[in-house]
């Protein structure tokens, strides 16, 4: 069957296939596989508990009193069923009368029709907008204070594989949504369904207890076979979801990386990977198909047999003067009813699960504290010097516990000098600027900043006292001069004679100046309207304007070419006056002038001085600067 499909992979039969596979209702039954999968696995990788609408509740705030107006019009219209019950049979007794007692008991009945259709439309109404506004501003809130606490969260937090970036935007753009389809109208649905089922049942027992507990007796029947519907479908959902994973993967695979793909004409191979991928769930969704039919038949089937059942049973009662016939009719109606509202239910059921997990993944989202909290206001306000210290700091990073990457670093910098940091490749530059950003805690040591250490300021505080430029400038997708200011705290009041004076000191004034919006010109998403080193330029603008104590570079210029780097490399001239500075830097050339120059390895200093001081030593350094042809 295979190779049938790969040898038919032409046009036609290939598109018949995709048109097949990807109508609407079999898209909804995919999606909804999968968010089952998702949010199983989500849920025991988080290790929070499923939430009900209990707990979700308090998350409506102010905005509770929407509910409670909602809870009124589902029991209105909840009760418009068992009373349209009560009143229908009332139809088959007016018409067994004649003359002048048909026309008044007729229009008497019809006035109980209206008033029950002011009843149902005012219930339907006060349901459908109470519960409909509970339920968005519910919603929008935990999206709110979810996205609020994903903001607060400490960088290692954000490198676990669970908290990926597709992962957390899911969150807020599937979860959010999943709890407002169980929250909203469609709740006040089911509650008015429920209130049907108790008032229906209510009638059904008053007006003919032996027929409506014999109907009942009957229904676990009903229920057991919606209870096993739900467990075949779910089940079929899982095993579906893992079958189709493999394809998504392939398809996302192709399309993120669609460049590589094009340029090495892969195109059809992942075509074939593809088809490989989709047979499996092919010929299972067949097998789920026969397995549907035996069970929707089954429980369809049963519902008209307790039907049969119960017309002989109404009959004798009928015959023996038990019961009337309108009070059959009655409860024949009623426990009809009950069953519309019990499939209103059935079908809730698997929305509500699936709510209550996201619900669960939300609110465990909106309760998490970062150890590293940077909403916090405790900690130390005083002004920066910008002495920057690391007393035997020993550090590896929470994804990779095993793996030490500082292991006794020691170095001070006196306020106003700059410190470059060399080494090879993965020795640890980066995470000596990441500690001093407190992204990350040492676990051992001390990280000081005017020999109080980081962890005793407060986080927002000392943030501002540092800059970083790192080797992959990131810019946001709005005008050059909100980029410039993006890091200050009232962007908007910043005069632009300020901005002007920062872009000068970045070398990039005059770029910015030759464009026709100048500095009201957009840059695009991620800055790709712009180069490397005005990018570069733009961010060490950004840095400077926030007059920083502390400036950290991050191999600044090493994505730069050779012209590039030049400007770039007399703006971080400029820069380090008036500052303590530490660089990271790969290229020798562009450090020479630093203070102190620190060599790393392993995690360790190992040579400590200037570059003078380095080369005369004849060590590591000197050995650098051989490699890459500094002979000075
Ligand atoms: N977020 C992280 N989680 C786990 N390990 C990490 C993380 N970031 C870096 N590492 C590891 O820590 C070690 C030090 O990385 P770091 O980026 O500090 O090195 P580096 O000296 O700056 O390297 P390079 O010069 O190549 O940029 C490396 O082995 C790296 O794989």
């Amino acid at each position: 069957m295979r190779s049938a499909w790969i040898e038919s992979y032409g046009v036609g039969r290939t598109k018949k296939f995709l048109h097949r596979r990807g109508n609407h209702s079999d898209d909804t039954f995919h999606s909804t596989s999968f968010e089952w999968q998702r949010l199983e696995n989500d849920i025991s990788q988080e290790r929070v508990k499923p939430a009900g609408l209990l707990h979700v509740l308090p998350y409506c705030g102010p905005d509770k009193k929407w509910v409670f107006l909602g809870a009124l019009g589902c029991m209105l219209s909840g009760l418009v069923m068992p009373i349209y019950a009560f009143l229908y049979a009332e139809i088959f007794n007016t018409f067994t009368l004649t003359g002048e007692e048909l026309r008044r008991s007729a229009a008497f009945w019809s006035l109980m029709f209206v008033a029950l259709a002011v009843l149902g439309g005012i219930g339907a109404m006060i349901r459908t907008i109470g519960m409909g506004f509970a339920g968005d501003s519910l919603t929008t809130r935990m999206r709110l204070l979810c996205f609020k606490n994903i903001l607060r969260q400490n960088i290692a937090w954000f490198d676990e594989e669970k908290h990926s970036t597709g992962k957390l935007s899911t969150r807020l753009a599937t979860d959010a949504p999943m709890v407002k389809a169980a929250a909203g109208h469609r709740l006040g649905i089911v509650l008015a369904a429920v209130v049907t089922i108790i008032g229906a049942m209510a009638l059904a027992f008053v007006f003919g207890w032996k027929l409506a507990l014999a109907i009942s007796a009957a229904s676990p029947v009903l229920v057991i076979a919606g209870f096993i519907q739900i467990k075949v479908q779910k089940f079929a959902q899982q095993k579906d979801a893992v079958l189709m994973e493999g394809a998504g993967n392939v398809a996302s695979q192709a399309i993120q990386n669609i460049r590589t793909v094009q340029a090495l004409n892969r195109e059809r191979t992942f075509f074939i990977k593809y088809i490989n991928q989709l047979l499996e769930p092919f010929r299972e969704a067949k097998k789920q198909a026969y397995v549907y039919g035996l069970v929707y038949s089954f429980s369809q089937g049963v519902i008209f047999l307790i039907y049969a059942g119960a017309f002989r049973l109404g009959a004798y009662l009928v015959s023996i003067e038990d019961m009337s016939p309108t009070n059959v009719y009655r409860v024949f109606f009623a426990i009809a009813f009950c069953a519309i509202s019990v499939g209103q239910m059935n079908s809730y059921i698997s929305e509500y699960s699936k709510a209550k997990l996201s619900a669960g993944l939300l609110i465990g989202l909106i309760k998490r504290r970062p150890e590293i909290d940077s909403y916090s206001s405790y900690g130390v306000f005083q002004p920066v010097k910008g002495k920057v210290g690391f007393r035997d700091v020993h550090f590896s990073y929470p994804q990779r516990a095993q793996v030490p990457v500082l292991q006794g670093l020691s170095a001070t910098v006196s306020p106003g000098q700059t410190l470059a940091v060399v080494g090879p490749s993965g020795c640890g530059k980066s995470t000596v600027i990441s500690l001093i950003q407190r992204f990350y805690d040492p676990l051992r040591g001390q990280v000081t900043v005017d020999d109080v250490d980081l962890r005793s300021y407060n986080l927002q505080h000392i943030r501002r006292q540092i800059s970083v430029v790192s080797q992959e400038p990131v810019l946001f997708d709005c005008s050059i001069r909100e980029n410039i200011t993006y890091g200050l705290q009232d962007p908007d009041f910043v005069p632009l004679a300020e901005v002007e004076a920062a872009a000068k000191s970045a070398n990039i004034h005059d770029f910015i100046v030759s464009l026709s919006q100048g500095y009201e010109t957009r840059v695009g998403d991620k800055g790709t309207q712009l180069s490397g080193g005005q990018k570069q330029r733009i961010a060490i603008a950004r840095a400077l304007i926030r007059d920083p104590k502390i400036l950290l570079l991050d191999e600044a210029t090493s994505a730069l070419d050779t012209e590039s780097e030049k400007v770039v490399q007399e703006a971080i001239e400029k820069a380090r006056v008036g500052r303590t500075c530490i660089i990271v830097a790969h290229r020798l050339s562009t450090i020479q002038s630093a203070d102190c120059i620190a060599v790393m390895d392993r995690g360790r200093i190992v040579e400590l001085g200037t570059h003078e001081d380095l080369r005369a030593k004849k060590g590591i350094y000197y050995q650098l600067t051989k490699r890459q042809q500094i002979s000075h």
